[in-house]
């Protein structure tokens, strides 16, 4: 019997299952969507029923023997998580309301009526800024409406998995909170504090490979496996492109995108906890809001029935003839975190097809991507990208492009499921470094390299066009 480790990959939009072997070889994989709702603007919720139970179709879509093709004996779980997003129940384990969405922003002017000192705090603490898209405020806002018990979705999903009984975290989850300090490797009380969250409703923290429970009455899954390794989506995309040193990049392109790098220490901004185990790693991290997101608003609009239609359209021509998109649906996020600004599209003339909005598009994603590879510290020699978006080769070369240095995409859809994986094998004992014997496609910047300056250039002027703050008073990403 081959034995395996099912990773489950918890997103925004579905929930994903993989069978890996111990050698990283997938097995099997299932998929399915999870819904989200929109009812005010600036409000994203998901249903913390809805979602766990799109876990649960994965689990089964993936463990059907069509799929699995043959015995498998699972010997472990591992998790991937969205971030920030955030969860609460109550002591028997039922929601009490819905899952406040890293996207939401409805706590925008509570944060903003937050004295200084507190945003101060936050860097110091967290190396975060205080934002709504963060956990805290979102714990507040359920805190001010029940008595529960929070969490992230990492959480919520071990609390489910091992029958109700763990009510855990994993540190790097933890660190996206703006509760846990990144120094002490603990929930901070001064700002447990100031948020106005007590550390009884929080979960314990655990480091990422430091065991979560075990598995209690989940569908199809007997009980008693271990859940071996958690790690946030963005973190385990990095570990599963091998990027565990400084100067390695990743970007990965979902509903937002993040870009990552490791860094030797703690710095006071822009930092995050990518993973926790004998020791802390830390990343210098770039959220963007909205990249995939705009993919399907654009294709939305020009009335295409999905992303690829409108990669399609966009190849359909040279260039974006000077229309540029910026997508500050719900504002811009780093480097430039102006929550305020709103998308635009500028350039146009009467000779502006669909096609060239298209285009403006998947430029906007790319542009994105390099407004923070423009912030990291260093030689940026090439960039790893993964995520839905990657199967682009327009977006794919146009990031070379603007870039300036080779992308080199990973070759499987399943990278953070991956990662994750590969943690719990190395957990469990194996020897593993999979991403060096992954391929990737690999992108040089081409003759559309030719007018980088320019087409940056233009990119900023609308960008800066859209901001609602100066630009003298941005933070660090
Ligand atoms: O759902 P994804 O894969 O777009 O990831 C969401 C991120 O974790 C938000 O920080």
């Amino acid at each position: 019997m081959v034995q395996a480790v099912l990773a489950v990959d918890q997103g925004t939009t579905n929930s994903k299952a993989v069978l890996v072997a111990a050698d990283g070889q997938v097995l099997a994989t299932g998929s399915a969507p999870v819904g989200l709702s929109t009812p005010r603007p600036g409000w994203v919720e998901q249903d913390a029923e809805d979602l766990w139970q799109s876990v649960l179709r994965a689990i089964s879509a993936c463990l059907t023997p069509a799929a699995a093709g043959g015995a498998v004996d699972i010997v472990g779980i591992a998790l991937s998580t969205q971030r920030e997003s955030v969860v609460g129940w109550d002591a028997a384990g039922k929601p009490v309301g819905p899952v406040l969405g890293w996207q939401d922003v409805r706590t925008t002017s509570w944060c903003a009526q937050l004295p200084p000192t507190v945003d101060d705090l936050v860097r110091r603490r967290t190396g975060l800024r205080v934002d709504a898209m963060f956990s805290a405020p979102k714990m507040r806002w359920l805190l001010d409406r029940s008595d529960a018990l929070v969490g992230t979705v990492d959480s919520w999903l071990i609390h489910r998995l091992t029958g109700g009984r763990e009510h855990l975290t994993e540190a790097g989850n933890a660190s996206r909170t703006l509760l846990y300090d990144l120094i002490a490797l603990d929930w901070s009380d001064e700002l447990l504090d100031a948020f106005g969250v007590p550390r009884g409703a929080l979960p314990e923290v655990r480091v990422s490979d430091g065991g979560f429970g075990a598995t209690s009455g989940v569908p199809g899954v007997r009980d008693g496996i271990p859940i071996v390794a958690v790690l946030a989506d963005s973190h385990a995309a990095m570990y599963g492109q091998g990027c565990t040193r400084a100067g390695l990049v990743k970007a990965t392109y979902g509903t937002g995108s993040s870009v990552m790098t490791p860094v030797e220490g703690f710095v006071e901004s822009g930092c995050t906890l990518a993973w926790l185990t004998d020791r802390p790693v830390y990343a210098l991290e770039g959220n963007i809001v909205s990249s995939g997101a705009a993919l399907a608003w654009t294709a939305d609009l020009l009335g295409l029935p999905d992303v690829g239609a409108l990669t399609a359209l966009a190849a359909t021509v040279p260039s974006a003839e000077g229309v540029v998109l910026v997508p500050a649906f719900a504002g811009l996020g780093a480097p430039h975190w102006d929550r305020e600004a709103r998308a635009a599209v500028s350039g146009m003339s009467s000779s502006t097809t669909r096609a060239h909005v298209a285009r403006a598009a998947v430029e906007a994603v790319a542009h994105q991507i390099c407004d923070i590879a423009d912030t990291i510290p260093g030689a940026v020699s090439s960039l790893r990208a993964d995520g839905g978006a990657t199967v682009s080769e327009l977006l794919m070369q146009t990031q070379a492009d603007l870039l300036g240095h080779r992308v080199e995409a990973a070759d499987v859809p399943e990278i953070s499921a991956l990662g994750a994986a590969e943690l719990a094998w190395t957990t469990l004992g194996e020897t593993t470094d999979w991403a060096a014997k992954r391929t990737f496609r690999t992108f040089e910047p081409g003759p559309g390299a030719g007018d980088r300056g320019r087409r940056r250039a233009a990119w900023a002027q609308a960008v800066a066009s859209v901001r609602v703050k100066r630009a003298s008073e941005d933070p660090a990403p």
